[in-house]
């Protein structure tokens, strides 16, 4: 198993490298790049944890040679928000990094599962999803956007509030990841009711978790530890998955029948092959089937904007 992380040498990408460092099966081969020419140095660093994981590292501006062989390519290269900025105001510079890296490994490793990172991922995955497509190597069940950030975060909040272990907590999360068009299904959380109030306020602390980073960080970037813990998460789970463990399920933003919107973050049961079944939303209180109405405009515009970016 090969796994490439393509923005290594950032915040999220020197945390994903170490825990996948750790996490990864024995015999797992683990590739950084990064445009930063420190890339090879956190390769060299992290090569002294001993375990049974080999890794290399990469700079500059070609990816292929980080890119071959590999069957998860993990991206988060692309600058972070700051404080006053929304995640779309990072689409004139993650697009065109997003569409440059998605062009090599379309070349590269075609058959790779492709997990997007970076923002605004409503955007970055439909404008990989083209790329792909236009390249004739897209396959709608291996490329994802990992939104499991808000799924951690969810459960956090949940397990903090109702003095539980977070560990035993399950907050499904769809829709998107940005604003409104993150949606916490607190309505299915097993064994806990909230209020009307405590529903309120939890989804806008959920939906606002992102921001409340940025600030805290203030002008230091966005969150990088809690990121690459959930970026872990998520390429562990689609390994445990490619080698056989049955029913590894996830959220995560991708394209589906298209009943909401062409991409939508949604429970996906994961297999050998990236995703197995697209699995239904489930029941909705009529607070979650109005704020999933109010957010599909938004939704929809972050889509077409990626798909024009390539199409236009
Ligand atoms: N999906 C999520 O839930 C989520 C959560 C947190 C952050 N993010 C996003 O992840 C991205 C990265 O965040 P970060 O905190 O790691 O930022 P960072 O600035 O710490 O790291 C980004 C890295 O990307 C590299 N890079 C830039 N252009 C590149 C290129 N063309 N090729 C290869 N590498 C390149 C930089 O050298 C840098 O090392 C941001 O867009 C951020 O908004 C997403
Ligand atoms: O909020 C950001 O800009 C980064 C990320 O999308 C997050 O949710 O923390």
């Amino acid at each position: 198993m090969k796994v490439a992380v393509l923005g290594a040498a950032g915040g999220i990408g020197q945390a994903l490298a170490l825990l996948l460092k750790t996490q990864l099966p024995a015999g797992s081969e683990l590739s950084l790049y990064d445009i930063a020419p420190v890339t090879p140095g956190v390769a060299v660093d992290l090569s002294h944890i001993p375990t049974q994981v080999s890794i290399k590292g990469f700079s500059g501006e070609d990816a292929t040679p980080a890119l071959q062989g590999a069957d998860i390519v993990l991206i988060s290269a692309g600058v972070a928000r700051k404080p006053g900025m929304d995640r779309s105001d990072l689409f004139n510079i993650n697009a065109g990094i997003v569409r440059n890296l998605i062009e090599q490994v379309a070349k590269t490793c075609p058959n790779a599962c492709i997990a997007i990172i970076t923002n605004p991922v409503n955007t970055t995955v439909a404008i990989a999803a083209e790329v792909l497509k236009k390249a004739g190597v897209y396959n709608k069940n291996k490329l994802f956007g990992i939104t499991t950030l808000d799924i951690i975060r969810a459960n956090t909040f949940v397990a903090e509030q109702h003095g539980l272990n977070p560990a035993t907590v399950n907050v499904p999360v769809i829709g998107g990841h940005s604003g409104v068009t993150i949606l916490p299904l607190l309505s299915q959380v097993q064994g806990v009711s909230f209020t009307n109030e405590a529903v309120e306020n939890l989804t806008k602390r959920i939906q606002n978790a992102g921001t409340e980073v940025v600030e805290a960080k203030a002008g230091g970037g966005s969150a990088t530890l809690s990121m690459g813990q959930a970026a872990a998460r998520f390429a562990l789970s689609i390994i445990r998955a490619m080698q056989g463990e049955t029913n590894v399920v996830e959220c995560t933003y991708v394209e589906g029948d298209g009943q909401y919107a062409r991409f939508f973050a949604q429970p996906v049961r994961l297999g050998k092959n990236g995703i197995e079944e697209r699995l239904p939303i489930g029941d909705l209180s009529p607070f979650e089937k109005n704020a999933l109405d109010s957010m599909l405009t938004v939704l929809k515009a972050d889509i077409e904007l990626g798909e024009s970016f390539i199409n236009a």
